[in-house]
């Protein structure tokens, strides 16, 4: 963090914004847009270019708190209103997100560094939660009890946790934020956002148009600055009842431990290391789109991205074969850039993290049949990689990607693929290619995953719970068990007599 640093050079494609408003470099906090006290901040820059795209707030811990102070009074107004009123809200702010949608792609496009086109769908998929949420708020299940006790009525009924913490990863930095913060809104929470230093001009944007849409003071706040002083201020804080945390097992575990002595609910969303089978009765050009759209998808840097592909033997050489000839077609460049398909890396660990897997699986016998390093687009750009016979000890079958690298290698029983998709401590999806209805029952059961693809990449959405089990996360987000995670159940007896 620096201290405050005066705004002079714009990058140049912010004069695209059409609502210049919506660029927002202040924290958001009881309804005002904050500085912190000594006025820090932290740089934000172009994956892409380089370029500086401008200077954002640094929050200490005490203006930490100070928005948890804020959360905490508005909890009370947000509680009582009628859930259509929060939801007419939501709507509202769904309303603006949709209107705003070419200005938020750009922002997400500059900062983030996914090509425009995903960029535009990511606010298509974030929208569709608050909408989602805005129309669930009124249908919070309840449930009903039949006295076991004479004389006596029982009730139960769901209420909002109270003010809860989020904190979301720079890879989907609109999606992430509105699928956690529309459900617990909706729940009738207030909440602290915090999002990634790497992407913060997305969610700012959003609270620009949540301030729009009407959302009362210290209902939504945005914390921007040091994640593990912020983070840390909010575990600790005994008033936040929950924690909702999307990003890396390893952050995951570490929020976990620190929340541990408040007692907080936790709503975790943590990393993935995807399996895609690839059973020999498959078409081999629909199982090379699905490849190509579960590997490369942002960069690969995406929880759901194809980690591991299995691929029967008797299709295998053919399938590598042209699935990588389809990756040699892939466009690297700049998002912003017409039909880019990949574009940069969000930041030089995950270039050196990449290469590094590479070189090691390399070394333990594998091929490059595509790509292999970085390209001289730039350093942050690296060309979409296909690695064959890849051992299954290597690097890159054992840890998350997150790059555009594939990684294929070959099985011969559906017994020995579903041991080896099986054996990781990650459980969120996993992908299947098969014509075989008994064998899809029998895998889609085996499968240790939270979610299964069978046939298909694009599975997400509002009305879905996503979620993964193992050390992949706690919970799900998304439908209605992602709007009852921010919510207790209340137990009335009352004595008839
Ligand atoms: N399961 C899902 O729904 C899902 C979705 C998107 C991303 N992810 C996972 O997120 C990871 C990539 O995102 P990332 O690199 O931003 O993850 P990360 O775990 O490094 O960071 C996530 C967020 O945690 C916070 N954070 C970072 N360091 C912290 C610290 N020391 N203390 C407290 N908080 C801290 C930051 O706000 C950051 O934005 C991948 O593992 C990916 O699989 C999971
Ligand atoms: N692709 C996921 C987000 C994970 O990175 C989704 O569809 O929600």
């Amino acid at each position: 963090m620096s201290a405050c640093v005066a705004r002079q050079d714009f990058h140049p494609a912010l004069d695209r914004l059409v609502d210049r408003r919506l660029f927002r470099q202040l924290a958001y906090i009881n309804g005002r847009w904050t500085a912190n006290s000594d006025d820090a901040t932290f740089e934000v820059n172009d994956p892409a270019t380089g370029q500086s795209l401008g200077f954002v707030a640094a929050l200490s811990p005490s203006a930490t708190t100070a928005a948890i102070d804020a959360a905490d009074e508005a909890k009370a107004g947000w509680q009582a209103m009628l859930p259509q009123e929060r939801g007419a809200i939501l709507t509202r702010w769904y309303e603006l997100m949709v209107a705003a949608k070419d200005d938020l792609a750009l922002l997400m496009t500059l900062e983030q560094g996914k090509p425009l086109a995903e960029s535009a769908g990511e606010i298509d998929y974030a929208a569709s939660f608050v909408q989602y949420y805005a129309e669930e708020a009124k249908r919070i299940a309840v449930e009903s009890v039949t006295s076991h006790l004479p004389g006596a009525a029982m009730s139960i009924s769901r209420t909002p946790l109270g003010a809860v913490g989020l904190v979301t990863p720079w890879n989907f930095p609109s999606a992430m934020l509105t699928r956690k913060a529309a459900a617990a809104l909706a729940a009738g929470c207030t909440i602290v956002a915090h999002p990634s230093s790497q992407t913060p001009f997305s969610a700012l944007a959003l609270a620009e148009l949540a301030e729009r849409a009407g959302f009362p003071a210290g209902v939504l706040n945005i914390i921007t600055g040091s994640a593990s002083q912020i983070v840390g201020t909010m575990c600790a804080d005994h008033r936040l009842r929950a924690m909702s945390f999307t990003g890396s097992t390893e952050i995951g575990r570490l929020i976990a431990a620190q929340c541990a002595p408040t007692v907080k609910r936790l709503i975790m969303e943590l990393g993935g290391n995807a399996p895609l089978i690839i059973f020999d009765d498959a078409d081999i050009d629909r199982a090379v789109n699905i490849a190509i759209d579960a590997k490369f998808a942002t960069s690969g840097q995406d929880c759901l991205a194809a980690n591991r592909i299995y691929v029967q033997r008797p299709i295998y050489e053919k399938f590598a074969a042209a699935f990588a000839e389809r990756v040699r077609a892939l466009k690297l460049g700049n998002g912003l850039t017409d039909k880019v398909d990949i574009g940069p890396l969000m930041h030089q660990r995950a270039v050196d993290k990449v290469g590094e897997q590479v070189r090691d699986a390399q070394t333990r016998g594998a091929r490059v049949l595509a790509g292999g390093d970085v390209s001289d687009h730039g350093p942050l750009f690296f060309t979409p990689t296909v690695l064959v016979d890849v051992p299954d000890d290597a690097l890159i079958m054992r840890e998350e990607t997150f790059g555009p690298v594939a990684a294929l290698t070959v099985f011969d029983s559906e017994n020995e693929v579903l041991h080896k998709a099986n054996d990781t401590e990650y459980g969120l999806v996993a992908y299947l290619v098969t014509r075989d209805a008994a064998r899809i029952a029998r895998m889609s059961a085996a499968l240790e995953y939270g979610m299964v693809a069978v046939n298909r990449v694009k599975i997400t959405g509002a009305p879905v719970p996503f979620g993964g089990v193992k050390q992949s996360g706690l919970g799900r987000e998304g439908s209605r068990h992602g709007l009852e995670a921010f919510t207790d159940i209340k137990y009335v007896c009352l004595d008839l007599g």
